[in-house]
């Protein structure tokens, strides 16, 4: 997840472009999904599609899924061709998932001193700050929002959060220790060097810890995977003059990296204080940034050290099918 959160994210554009005229650069929730069904059926009739799950133990009956269609790009030629989808956050490895991939979420993420990233202290731990948008009232007032982070996706698992609330963490540690050595660097300076290193290492568990265990020692020595030195202006120049294209392919975007999704376990490990773990199933925790506020972050990260994923093959865990994940998300079927 960490992997991908950092290069691809389709953005939904539904039925008309209503959705991304309303919710402009963020998913669009179930119930504005709906909303806007419902106004454009007045005048273009149902376009919602029916996906029957007849036999499914949740939804008894056919049900009308919300089925939408991500936002379309052009060829890269610009040529006339099959449709393209757009992805809407940087492909290159740069760690978006913390510092976001445009000046606006940058901005909300940034503090204004240290080259620091913005976090809050809950009960003497240090968690990235609070998404308020679209925060509910109680939560707002209790001050347990759920998180914002460089990823729109961040809150989708605690073991996602707790994960970008260690680079989040790290980032202002690193920060912190290049401003005792380099105290002539000022907050500009201070942030962009952290965030290339923190961006090198996430390149390094990309590449050096991730692929090789996907992918096999002769895949990656073939395609040269393990010679990747991250983002590098003359290698791009020189890609750009050799007319290649250096992007990351639609059909790994948004196909065939999903294949990851048979590779979760629907249990995960939380490791406490005293030693003790608990198996938390996973479809009662998407989303679930309150296990966070609990001191979940050092539980989770210990009980990410410990849990491995499942094989991959064609088999999901019931925690991820269509029907469970229906619950929690947006959407399920996109293009
Ligand atoms: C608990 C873990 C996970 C959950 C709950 C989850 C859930 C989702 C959901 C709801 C979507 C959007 C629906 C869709 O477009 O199909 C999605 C998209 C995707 N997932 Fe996962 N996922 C998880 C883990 C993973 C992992 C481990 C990988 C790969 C290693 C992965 C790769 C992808 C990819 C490539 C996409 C398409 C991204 C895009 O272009 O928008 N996911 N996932």
């Amino acid at each position: 997840m960490l992997t991908y959160h950092d290069y691809a994210v389709a953005d939904t554009s539904c039925c008309a472009d209503e959705i991304a005229e309303t919710v402009h650069g963020r998913g669009a929730t179930s119930a504005q999904i709906n909303a806007i069904r419902e106004s454009v059926k007045k005048f273009r009739g149902d376009i919602c599609q029916q996906i029957e799950l007849s036999n499914d133990p949740v939804y008894k009956g056919p049900i009308c899924m919300n089925s939408v269609r991500s936002k379309s790009a052009p060829n890269h030629n610009c040529a006339r061709g099959p449709r393209q989808q757009m992805n809407s956050i940087t492909h290159v490895f740069d760690a978006s998932n913390v510092y976001g991939s445009s000046q606006a979420e940058l901005n909300r993420l940034r503090d204004s001193s240290g080259g620091r990233l913005k976090t809050q202290t809950v009960n003497g731990v240090s968690l990235p700050p609070q998404d308020t948008r679209d925060c509910s009232a109680s939560k707002l007032k209790a001050k347990r929002c759920p998180f914002l982070g460089g990823d729109a996706r961040i809150n989708t698992t605690p073991n996602l959060i707790s994960a970008i609330t260690a680079f989040v963490n790290k980032h202002n540690q690193i920060a912190k220790g290049l401003a005792t050595q380099n105290p002539q660097w000022d907050n500009e300076k201070l942030f962009q060097e952290t965030r290339k290193i923190i961006s090198a290492i996430q390149s390094n568990i990309h590449f050096y810890e991730y692929l090789p265990i996907v992918l096999g020692s002769t895949i990656m020595r073939k395609y040269r995977l393990s010679s990747y030195a991250g983002y590098d202006r003359n290698t791009t120049l020189l890609f750009f003059f050799m007319k290649l294209n250096k992007i990351a392919l639609n059909e790994l975007a948004g196909a065939a990296f999903r294949f990851g999704h048979s590779s979760i376990d629907g249990f995960f490990t939380v490791v406490k204080d005293n030693g003790q773990s608990d198996f938390i199933d996973l479809k009662d925790n998407f989303f679930n940034s309150d296990l966070i506020y609990k001191d979940g972050v050092k539980q989770c990260a210990k009980g990410l050290s410990e849990d491995k994923p499942w094989d991959v093959d064609r088999h999901y865990p019931s925690q991820v099918t269509p029907a469970t994940l229906l619950h929690y998300v947006t959407y399920i079927i996109s293009d």
